[in-house]
């Protein structure tokens, strides 16, 4: 995509082996208006994409700790690169894990508090509308969309969740409920420059009318995600 053109972004998708949720992040993607293309985790090359996502699942089983072996894949090697020269990046769930791991993100994740998993619609205020993920959101907009995972407690030392803090770092704050024990119901952050931002539940699970959770006022349109989407796209075009 040329910068300042209308021209189709093309979003790249990693798939790992046992991402689960690559072809909804796609469909995301489509939905929003940008080209969705399939990046496999072995091939260390982007293919000229203009944002990636690291999508949910459990990668590689998990093994170690989530996140722990993926972080290894040739492909992390040129996303990392490519987000440390500005490209927008979003880990969703286990790609947010990956994120950690890789150390684009500070934090770590571990289980959740209760040691249960959690499958809920739960809702966020989006408390950053300047990344690269989240232009389209009203400052402090609430929104509801499905969390699931075993390991979606954020952790980090004080200091850190402070400088987080400090610098407008907090992306998406739980609402409500801690689902999992997260430092300061803490559930997504971003790099300091907004081009990389990870979270545990799943916008892209949430883009279409009627599909969708119903929001915390009864039944919405359940597409309360799909302002990532449009946002990276946003982004892009002002690039
Ligand atoms: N939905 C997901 O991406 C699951 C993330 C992760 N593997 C966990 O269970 O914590």
């Amino acid at each position: 995509m040329t910068a300042g053109t209308l021209d189709t972004a093309r979003i790249g998708v990693v798939t790992f082996p046992g991402t689960l949720d690559d072809r909804d992040a796609a469909r995301a993607v489509r939905l929003a208006g940008g080209e969705p293309v399939s990046l496999w985790h072995a091939d260390g090359d982007l293919h000229g994409v203009d944002a990636v996502v690291l999508p949910g699942g459990f990668s590689y089983g998990d093994y170690l700790r989530a996140g722990a072996i993926s972080r290894f894949a040739p492909a992390m090697d040129a996303v990392v690169d490519a987000a440390k020269g500005g490209m927008p990046v979003l880990g969703i769930c286990n790609g947010f894990q990956v994120l950690t791991e890789a150390h684009l993100l500070p934090g770590s994740m571990v289980k959740n508090d209760h040691l249960h998993f959690v499958c809920r619609e739960q809702v966020l205020a989006v408390e950053n509308t300047s990344t690269a993920w989240t232009n389209r959101y009203a400052p402090g907009q609430r929104i509801t969309i499905p969390l699931k995972n075993q390991d979606g407690q954020f952790v980090a030392d004080d200091r850190t969740l402070d400088e987080l803090e400090g610098e407008g770092r907090v992306v998406f704050r739980y609402q409500g409920w801690n689902p999992n024990g997260s430092r300061r119901d803490i559930a997504g952050i971003s790099n300091a420059r907004g081009n990389v931002v990870g979270l545990m539940p799943h916008p892209e699970h949430a883009v279409e009318a009627g599909f969708g959770p119903d929001g915390e006022d009864g039944p919405r349109s359940g597409t309360d995600g799909l302002g990532f989407f449009t946002s990276v796209l946003a982004s892009l075009v002002r690039a």
